[in-house]
């Protein structure tokens, strides 16, 4: 049973919060979706944004600017959480980069972490299935876009389940996790000691595997805090080109890491889903 929270007219459409017990992650969840003024009187095709390390659902919808370029081209956005939630929930709070609002978007097999950070199934199985049965979304028509750590977990996403979404786009996505301290702290805490079983959950890993790849959009800021530390975008290029899988990667001069990197540039995203999910 979904409870909605909250609901703000917007662009002509409806930015709408709703919580709902999830079955996967055995917590209250919490989402948001915009519902452009198309949605009134038509189905429509999906976008869900992954957001990043720290973040709630409400980052992207108060920074990014996503919502007027969805009421220009008729998407539903869907926003969820980072991580689960609430006083049950295994967290370290003295952390901003493991547990809540560290998710990672991978399914934790190590205790404590494994009874509710399930946020892979839950991305990827639960939310669309809620969203498919609650709101004006044509089935199977959707999109996967994400930032930093959802940058990475909208690629693994994508590689994970061939055909599920019509194009995948990222800004400064972890490319590489098992290489990036990000990435090694809440793979070690969540999957444990074999790095081995950490490569099932990397995107230049999957892709060194053959996983394919739907049609990429990837923006990296050239002066991102992050990049050389944690995002190695170089590393996805490499296995690209070694596979000889298309790939859009663009260097975007002077960027940091920020919403404000964000905002310039997701007109540009949403527009490249909506192609690609009209086609
Ligand atoms: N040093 C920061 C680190 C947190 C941070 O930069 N979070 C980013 C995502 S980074 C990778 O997933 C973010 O989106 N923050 C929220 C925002 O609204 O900008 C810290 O101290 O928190």
């Amino acid at each position: 049973m979904m409870r909605q929270v909250e609901r703000i007219k917007e662009f002509g459409g409806w930015l709408e919060r709703w919580q709902h017990e999830s079955e996967t992650c055995h917590c209250t969840m919490t989402f948001s979706v915009y519902l452009p003024p198309q949605a009134a009187t038509q189905k429509l095709p999906v976008v869900f944004w992954l957001s990043g390390l720290t973040c709630t659902d409400d980052n992207v919808r108060v920074k990014a600017g996503a919502q007027r370029y969805c009421a220009e081209l008729g998407l539903i956005l869907v926003m969820p959480d980072t991580s689960p939630r609430g006083g049950d929930v295994p967290d370290v709070p003295e952390r901003y980069d493991l547990g809540q609002g560290a998710g990672f978007y991978v399914n934790a097999t190590q205790a404590p972490w494994s009874t509710h950070y399930q946020m892979y199934d839950y991305v990827t199985r639960e939310l669309p299935a809620l969203v498919e049965a609650s709101f004006p979304v044509i089935p199977g028509r959707r999109a996967i876009s994400g930032h930093s750590m959802g940058g990475h977990g909208a690629l693994i996403c994508a590689l994970k389940n061939p055909g599920m979404y019509a194009s995948v786009s990222a800004f400064a996505p972890i490319c590489n996790p098992v290489v990036s301290s990000w990435g090694q702290g809440c793979f070690g805490a969540y999957l444990g000691d074999d790095k081995n079983a950490w490569e099932a959950w990397d995107a230049t890993c999957l892709i060194k595997v053959g996983a394919p790849l739907p049609s990429a959009l990837i923006d990296h800021g050239t002066a991102d805090e992050f990049l050389a530390e944690q995002l190695f975008p170089q590393n996805l290029q490499a296995a690209c080109t070694a596979r000889g899988i298309p790939l859009t990667l663009r260097m975007q001069d002077g960027y940091d890491h920020s919403y404000h990197f964000i905002a310039t540039f997701i007109g540009e995203h949403l527009a490249f889903h909506a192609r690609a999910m009209a086609s």
